[in-house]
């Protein structure tokens, strides 16, 4: 297994916040990996770093096996910064050229545009595209240059469903090619369909790393949901919601809930237990978060 990218111990610090705390990772050749994690987690802290953007304040960063601050093993990597400014004048053709030329393997124009369903719009001037017109041609640029490794922070953030899903198929296509992907995403669905490998972070930790369905099982969050009219006091649960009569209830231990609601009398019916979505896992894990500091 190549290692293409790698985090050890790493910490960034800006002043007081603690972006990234002691966080260790390693992206294989070949991986899809999903980045997830709330406002502030350290997604595009990482992503910097990894980029040659940012130093660490301590711990090691490497890229294909050298610096990602050396500008020769750069030029293997593609980014799509969460924002990116493109000059409003240039053509989208001409802007494809220009950023290609930093590069000594390109792809085809053509193709590349096709990739991202921007073909038809290679002599539109940027300032003429609509916003996920543009956010399109930012990703599609990030693969100009042929990467073997491209991160993208949060690509299809303002893209209607259309576009989102145009977008997903250019990156899936780069990926079948062999391409090595690390995506951020506050879109759930996004990772489950795009990626095979889930980083959930919080609060510049890694709380879970695997694949989407580790990632649930590492939580062991399910809902048992069922109607009564009263709730007494039950150990073990994360989370509760009353619609309508109905109860939901959310644990990491459904066999000792369910035994406890049994030993309460509490009358009930209609008992369910269902496992919970990735975002009910995601957000059980990171409000558990402060226990483990
Ligand atoms: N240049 C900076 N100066 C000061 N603090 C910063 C800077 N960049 C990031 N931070 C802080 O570091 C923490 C991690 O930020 P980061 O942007 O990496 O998170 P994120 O997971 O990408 O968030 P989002 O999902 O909102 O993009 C936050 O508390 C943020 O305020």
């Amino acid at each position: 297994m190549t290692i293409l990218a790698r985090a050890i111990e790493v910490s960034r610090r800006y002043g007081d916040v603690v972006a990234l705390d002691r966080v260790s990772l390693d992206i294989a050749a070949g991986e899809l990996v999903g980045l997830l994690g709330p406002n502030g987690a350290g997604k595009s802290t990482l992503i910097n770093l990894f980029a040659g953007l940012r130093r660490p304040t301590s711990g090691v960063v490497e890229l294909f096996g050298g610096s990602p601050q050396d500008p020769a093993v750069r030029r293997g990597i593609g980014v799509t910064p969460q924002e990116t400014g493109l000059p409003e004048a240039l053509r989208v053709g001409e802007i494809v050229d220009f950023v290609s030329a930093h590069f000594p393997d390109r792809a085809d124009k053509g193709e590349l545009l096709a990739r991202f369903g921007l073909d038809d719009l290679v002599r539109r001037q940027v300032g003429g595209l609509s916003g996920g017109q543009r956010r399109r041609l930012a990703v599609a640029l990030a693969f100009a240059g042929k990467p073997r490794l491209v991160f993208l922070d949060e690509p299809t953030t303002g893209l209607d469903v259309e576009a989102r899903r145009s977008l997903w198929e250019g990156v899936r296509s780069f990926h079948r090619d062999g391409g090595t992907v690390l995506l951020t995403s506050h879109y759930l669905e996004e990772i489950e369909a795009l990626a095979e490998r889930v980083v959930v972070v919080g609060s510049g930790r890694v709380l879970a790393d695997g694949t989407v369905r580790d990632v649930r099982d590492v939580v062991g969050v399910r809902r048992i949901s069922f109607v009564a009219p009263d709730l007494p006091e039950l150990p073990g649960v994360v989370g509760s919601e009353r619609v309508d009569g109905r109860v939901d209830l959310l644990t990491t231990d459904p066999d000792r809930l369910v035994v406890e609601l049994v030993r309460s009398g509490t009358p009930f019916s209609g008992l369910e237990i269902r496992p919970t979505t990735l975002e009910e896992a995601f957000l059980a894990l990171t409000s558990k978060e402060p226990s483990h500091g």
